[in-house]
């Protein structure tokens, strides 16, 4: 898997405003009601990881997820890193309805 250009990545980001590229990996932060919301997005994330077989780096607090996604093997940002993106952004917008 190659590693997108700066460019690519920030283009890519254009149609995910909630995700910021540095430090080689794209960042998001995602604020839900309350933990229960929270965790059962992160469920629903982690059976698509598992299907995509690409992992995030995240952390929980109570309702707030925070979430890095880069590609190891590459050591930078890849399309598999933009596929779960996409993925983690429908969970997130099912959830907070
Ligand atoms: C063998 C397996 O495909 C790899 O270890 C996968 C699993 N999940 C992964 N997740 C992430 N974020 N980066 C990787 O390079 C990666 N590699």
């Amino acid at each position: 898997m190659t590693a997108l250009t700066k460019l690519e990545i920030e283009q890519r980001l254009l149609r995910l405003p909630e995700w910021e590229y540095y430090d080689n990996a794209i960042h998001a932060e995602f604020e839900f009601e309350n933990f229960k919301d929270c965790f059962s997005a992160m469920s629903r994330i982690a059976f698509e990881c598992e299907a995509l077989n690409h992992h995030p780096e995240w952390t929980n607090e109570y309702n707030v997820l925070k979430i890095t996604l880069t590609t190891h093997d590459a050591g930078s940002v890849t399309d598999k890193d933009f596929k779960l993106a996409l993925a983690i952004e429908h969970i997130v917008e099912e959830e907070e309805d």
